[in-house]
């Protein structure tokens, strides 16, 4: 009995001190386990959102996807997919409307593959039309009417969250390409100086643009206000209908065939470049359908002379600079503020120029000048043998856009030798590509708020560290007030 007893009295494990030395490491643990599970940043699940752009050229199906715990405030969305529709746009279908619905078809089973089936009736569907459309409605409403009729209901037979299909305005095309670029960048949460943007499409181009100290009342048409993440924004920006670079070819091919058929020799295709082209097609637009000459009934040969700076002439007449109403304009008497910052340069402006290795923001505008002249002057025979994997309709047209592209930014937006290194030729921002269908999205899901949100004072790291320090400083205080107040805690007692 005496032998246990001293066993117990020698063994430092059953001393007050040790007893609640024990104690309070266990509760401490405890404690700042607790803490760190329940302030634990939840397992996120994603809610998804979906919008088809019917562009003039061609639709494409974008999925977002986002955090589900934070869509109304911190939770940035993502591009989680891309799908491109087989053909072109769906204004080509105003023929046959029941196949513009048909065409999406593809895509849309692919969408019901990406998005996790529990929540697809959750999941917004929008679809958003553009300058294709707008072009087919003043031409024949009716026969835009029916396109959206067809692809409604092709729409709403898959199992989201149908939300509509319509034209778009050239001005929330552009504001919500201007959305995106900033979102993507984190300028508008964090109140940066924001990026302008340049859409360059088939059939309309926008420019938008904040533009400080401008009166926006010179023109309210061009103005568009928003108050985001707590900061507000008076947006500059213009679509002109018309000059995406498609419409922009056949107003030019429309100048030079303003005598009728027979042959024209265009210094925007390469030397030895000859297609037969037909009258019907290239007038069948409401961009050039007034200019149609008289006797011009059948086909005409398309040569190429490939010269950039006569290229650089026929462009120009498609531009307008002889009256402006305001204290600046543009071209066709459209105002526009002075330009400012920097640009993000996308779509058509991008592809063209990454083709052409023109997107180095460092190359100076005259450099840019001089090769592109060299490649409009290369022979039609030797691009097509540098580039066969390259397809013949696009290959044909970069001379002429990469011209029009000059043309447009430096004669039409008056950006000069200095100002154009403030254009950055992007496709993607952090892996969603730059345009106006995020924005779009964005703005019907009210996923931007009007005021900054309210963020956690720490972040998760700094409050753990805290609540563990704090947890020690007290067991410790703990400890030596023991000592003060009960003495027999002040050594550790040995009974031999
Ligand atoms: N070279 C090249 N051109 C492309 C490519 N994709 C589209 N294009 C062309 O670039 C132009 C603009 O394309 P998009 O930005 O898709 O235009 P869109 O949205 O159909 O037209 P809008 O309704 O006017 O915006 C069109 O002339 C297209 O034919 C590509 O991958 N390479
Ligand atoms: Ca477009």
């Amino acid at each position: 009995m005496s032998a246990q007893r001293e066993m117990k009295e020698k063994n430092p494990w059953h001393t007050p001190v040790t007893i609640i030395t024990v104690i309070g490491v266990i509760a401490i643990v405890a404690l700042v386990t607790v803490a760190v599970l329940q302030n634990r940043p939840v397992l996120q699940k994603y809610k998804y959102g979906i919008v088809l752009d019917a562009g003039s050229s061609h639709t494409a199906l974008y999925i977002y996807e986002w955090p589900a715990e934070k869509d109304n405030n911190t939770g940035r969305a993502e591009q989680k997919y891309v799908c491109k529709v087989k053909g072109k746009g769906i204004s080509s279908y105003a023929n046959t409307p029941v196949k513009a619905g048909e065409s999406l078809n593809e895509c849309m089973q692919e969408a019901k593959m990406q998005v996790p089936t529990k929540r697809h009736h959750e999941t917004p569907l929008y679809l958003g039309a553009t300058a294709g459309m707008r072009l087919l409605n003043m031409e024949n409403s009716s026969a835009s009417d029916k396109v959206f009729q067809a692809v409604e209901k092709a729409l709403q037979r898959f199992p989201f969250s149908y939300q509509g299909a319509r034209i778009l305005s050239g001005q929330e095309e552009g504001a919500f390409g201007w959305v995106t670029v900033n979102y993507l960048d984190d300028r508008l949460k964090q109140g940066l100086e924001t990026t302008g943007a340049l859409d360059l499409g088939g059939a309309s181009t926008q420019i938008s643009f904040v533009s400080k100290n401008y009166d926006i009342s010179e023109s309210p048409s061009n103005s568009v206000t928003f108050r985001l993440y707590g900061n507000d924004y008076n947006l500059y920006t213009h679509s002109f209908l018309c000059y995406g670079k498609d419409q922009v070819l056949r107003m030019a091919l429309a100048h030079q065939t303003k005598s009728g058929p027979g042959t024209i020799l265009d210094p925007c295709f390469h030397p030895g470049y000859l297609e037969l082209k037909d009258y019907s097609l290239l007038y069948d637009s409401p961009c050039v359908s007034d200019r149609k000459p008289q006797n011009a009934t059948g086909t005409f040969n398309h040569s190429g002379a490939g010269n950039f700076k006569q290229c650089q002439e026929v462009v120009k007449k498609v531009f307008n600079f002889t009256s402006c109403k305001y204290s600046r304009c543009s071209f066709n008497g459209v105002f526009q503020p002075p330009l400012q910052g920097p640009f993000g340069a996308f779509s058509a402006y991008y592809y063209v120029m990454d083709f052409l290795k023109l997107t180095d923001a460092t190359m100076p505008l005259k450099d840019v000048k001089e090769k592109l002249a060299n490649y409009c002057a290369t022979p039609w025979n030797e691009i097509v043998k540098q580039h066969p994997e390259v397809p013949i309709k696009y290959l044909a047209e970069y001379c002429f856009s990469g011209t029009y592209i000059i043309t447009l930014l430096t004669d039409g937006y008056n950006f000069t030798s200095e100002s154009y290194s403030n254009i950055n030729f992007i496709k993607k921002i952090k892996n969603s590509d730059a345009g106006w269908t995020l924005g779009y999205m964005l703005n019907l899901t009210n996923m931007i708020p009007a005021e900054a949100p309210d963020s956690p004072p720490l972040p998760h790291a700094g409050y753990v560290t805290i609540i563990t320090i704090s947890a020690l400083i007290l067991f410790v205080l703990f400890i030596l007030s023991l000592r003060f107040i009960c003495p027999s805690f002040q050594k550790t007692p040995h009974i031999v």
